[in-house]
């Protein structure tokens, strides 16, 4: 089980010489990791270096991939061990939470993209309900845009409003973590903006880890940064340093652009 979020120092992902392969082919080499609590961190690197790769091991959704598999090392959240044979695989993914990049509301209303999760959940209490639903459409800024339409379609809002949708949905159900897979790549400038208001307010609650593609996103938003190339962890550290003084000379020039 895992069970609440990290306290007294235990990292709220903690990752040991994992090694992960897709069928023979090793896509994750020795990583060694440490994210903490109640911040944002970031994952960058080239196409297919494995960032994907390792985010959904978080919450183990690379299970379903078949052939896919960790070989070697250890994840732990908030100190358990996510491979542990009496793990609780829901009760993860709800602590784990992930948003996609191409936003997937359910076909449902406003309100139900929200409260299905609560009713899944075993919530019964419709004051209960309805009360968490406008937590959360307030935490993503949307209550104001929808109060007046909560039982219209979600396919009835705009792209951004589409995403901001999924993450009050993600952050339903109570997750200590939220993984985000280019939360705002397919989104305009203006709500890639909002979004990213949004995450600099949820890490206060909540740790949160997103791979991007955006450097500017990453040196703008996140408090680590960790640098991937070739499956290999390369650089870690704030991401002040990793973008004004990284120790290799890969990340340097990765993030100032001389390839990726
Ligand atoms: N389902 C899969 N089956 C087999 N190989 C895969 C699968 N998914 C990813 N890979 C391979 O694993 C490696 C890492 O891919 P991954 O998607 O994790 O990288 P990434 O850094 O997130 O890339 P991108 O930025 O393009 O999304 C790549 O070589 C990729 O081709």
């Amino acid at each position: 089980m895992v069970n609440g979020s990290s306290t007294n120092g235990t990292p709220a992902i903690a990752v040991d010489n994992l090694r992960f392969n897709y069928g023979a082919k090793q896509v994750i080499h020795d990583v060694n990791l440490e994210i903490a609590s109640r911040e944002i961190t970031a994952f960058i690197g080239p196409s297919g270096c494995g960032k994907s790769t390792l985010l959904r091991c978080f919450n183990r959704i690379n299970d379903r991939i078949p052939g896919a598999h960790v070989t070697a090392g250890t994840i732990k959240i908030a100190g358990i061990d996510i491979a542990r044979p009496d793990l609780d695989i829901q009760m993860l993914r709800r602590r784990v939470g992930m948003v996609f990049q191409k936003w997937n509301p359910f076909p449902k209303s406003i309100y139900d993209n929200i409260a299905y999760g609560l009713r899944i959940h075993g919530e019964k209490s419709s004051k209960a309900i309805d009360e968490r639903v406008e937590y959360c459409l307030r935490r993503v800024a949307l209550w104001d845009d929808v109060k007046d339409r909560l039982k219209s379609s979600a396919f009835g809002l705009s792209g951004g409003q589409q995403q901001r949708l999924c993450i009050a949905r993600t952050i339903a159900t109570k997750p200590d973590i939220i993984l985000m897979d280019e939360p705002c790549s397919a989104l305009d400038p203006l709500s890639t903006l909002k979004v990213e208001e949004l995450l600099l307010e949820l890490k206060n609650d909540y740790t949160i880890v997103i791979v991007t593609h955006n450097l500017a996103q990453a040196s703008r938003c996140s408090d680590k940064t960790a640098f991937f190339y070739l499956g290999k962890l390369i650089e870690f550290g704030t991401t002040q340093k990793m973008f004004s003084n990284p120790s290799v000379r890969q990340t340097e020039e990765y993030v100032s652009g001389a390839f990726g």
